[in-house]
């Protein structure tokens, strides 16, 4: 027992030393990478303290239950980090509440006698607890990040958990020490907790690097200088919205593309052409619904998405939306000056239209804005008035 207590101390103490080593952006979610680390160092310095460095001793033995108790604790915290759920604002002071009763059942019953009944069961019912607890979170985490059934993170602290409830219900029942069910729960439970602590470190660095995945993959879709979304991100938009389950969905799309811009260009500058590019996105991201995508189809020129609109709904606010953004000073050195766009406005009228024809059609009538003298929004029924 005391060389399998080394060995899980020792490879709980590495895989955490992993997940903080290779987790890929050091500057990045490094308070809950340090959490992790130290919450493995609690647990193996805990299992060690638990029998194994001063054997018989009971009180390393009542510290190491209690580092491992934290290191629990500090596991949660990081998962907790991690998911969109919000913990209610009981929670902590619940939980140090508990450890803080645990102590002093400790002191109060037994004078540092770990293993009266009493304690046991309190112990157990922590435990079960605590790793019930990070069983939940691993598995709502992991489902945020696109797992659609529990990983074996979570599985394996849930198993953890179900033995300490074994656990108690064996005492419950006063079954002699030396019965066979108290010798394979004792096993199976130590067998199954420090497993879930070696592995679950394997499961923060994954949840660590799936996050910074998706993080680049958001950036490698966003236009590095306006923000919007970029000419990868509409495709990859675009065919989502062409998928079976979204073919029928009611959307319009604009095309909408600056005014004389190559003349802001020369006369004003690369840079001031750059800040107008920027302000009229912040612009049309202000009036626009969350629900609403903005896109950089190319250059000067942007592609609007706004589902669930009717085209006449769309050319009102893409009006209202041109008429305001003529009226901005969107060049901070020139206050006076003003910038306008044109528009096209298609909507899909028929179900499976294919977005793309969608898309050309706006694409063909912004062309018609531009003829008919610029700074104007154009539908298939021709310029569009209030
Ligand atoms: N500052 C800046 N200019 C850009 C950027 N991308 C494209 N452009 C410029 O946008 C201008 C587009 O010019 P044109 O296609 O002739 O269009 P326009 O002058 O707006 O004329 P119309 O569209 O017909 O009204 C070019 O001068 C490009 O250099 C960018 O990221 N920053």
């Amino acid at each position: 027992m005391d060389a399998i207590a080394i060995i899980s101390a020792l490879s709980i103490s590495l895989t955490g030393l992993s997940s903080w080593q290779f987790a890929a952006d050091r500057s990045q979610l490094s308070t809950q990478r340090a959490a992790w680390l130290l919450s493995c160092l609690c647990v193996a310095l805990g299992l060690l303290l638990e029998g194994v460095l001063v054997p018989d001793a009971d009180w390393p033995n009542w510290l190491g239950t209690h580092l491992i108790f934290w290191g629990l604790v500090l596991q949660i915290w990081a998962l907790t980090a991690f998911s969109s759920r919000a913990v209610p604002r009981y929670f902590w002071p619940l939980i140090l509440a508990a450890l803080a009763l645990h102590f002093i059942l400790l002191l109060g019953i037994s004078e540092f006698e770990p293993n009266s009944l009493l304690f046991g069961i309190v112990t157990a019912v922590y435990f079960c607890a605590l790793f019930s607890l990070i069983a939940v979170w691993y598995w709502w985490v992991e489902a945020e990040l696109g797992s659609r059934w529990p990983t074996l993170f979570s599985i394996l602290y849930a198993c953890a958990a179900l033995m300490f409830l074994a656990r108690i219900v064996l005492q419950a029942l006063h079954l002699p020490a030396d019965s066979v069910w108290v010798d394979a729960v004792e096993m199976g439970l130590y067998i199954l907790a420090s497993t879930a602590n070696i592995y679950g470190g394997f499961g923060f660095l994954l949840i660590v690097l799936r996050l910074k995945n998706r993080q680049l993959a958001r950036q490698a879709q966003l236009d590095g200088l306006t923000g919007a979304l970029n000419r990868r991100g509409l495709e990859l938009l675009l065919q989502r919205l062409s998928s079976p389950s979204l073919a029928n969905a009611s959307l319009s799309v604009v095309m909408l593309d600056l005014d004389y811009f190559k003349q802001v260009n020369d006369r004003m500058g690369h840079a001031a052409g750059d800040e107008i590019l920027i302000k009229l996105v912040a612009f049309l991201q202000q009036h626009l619904r969350e629900a609403d995508v903005v896109a950089r189809y190319g250059g000067e020129e942007f592609c609007l998405i706004l589902p669930q609109t009717t085209l006449a709904d769309a050319a009102a606010r893409v009006e209202q939306i041109r008429a305001g953004f003529a009226q901005l000073a969107c060049l901070d050195e020139a206050p006076v000056y003003r910038c306008t766009f044109s528009a096209g406005v298609a909507c899909r009228a028929q179900l499976n239209q294919e977005i793309t024809e969608v898309l050309e059609l706006a694409d063909q009538l912004l062309y018609q804005a531009k003829q008919a003298g610029r700074n104007c929004v154009f539908t298939e029924q021709g310029r569009w008035q209030t």
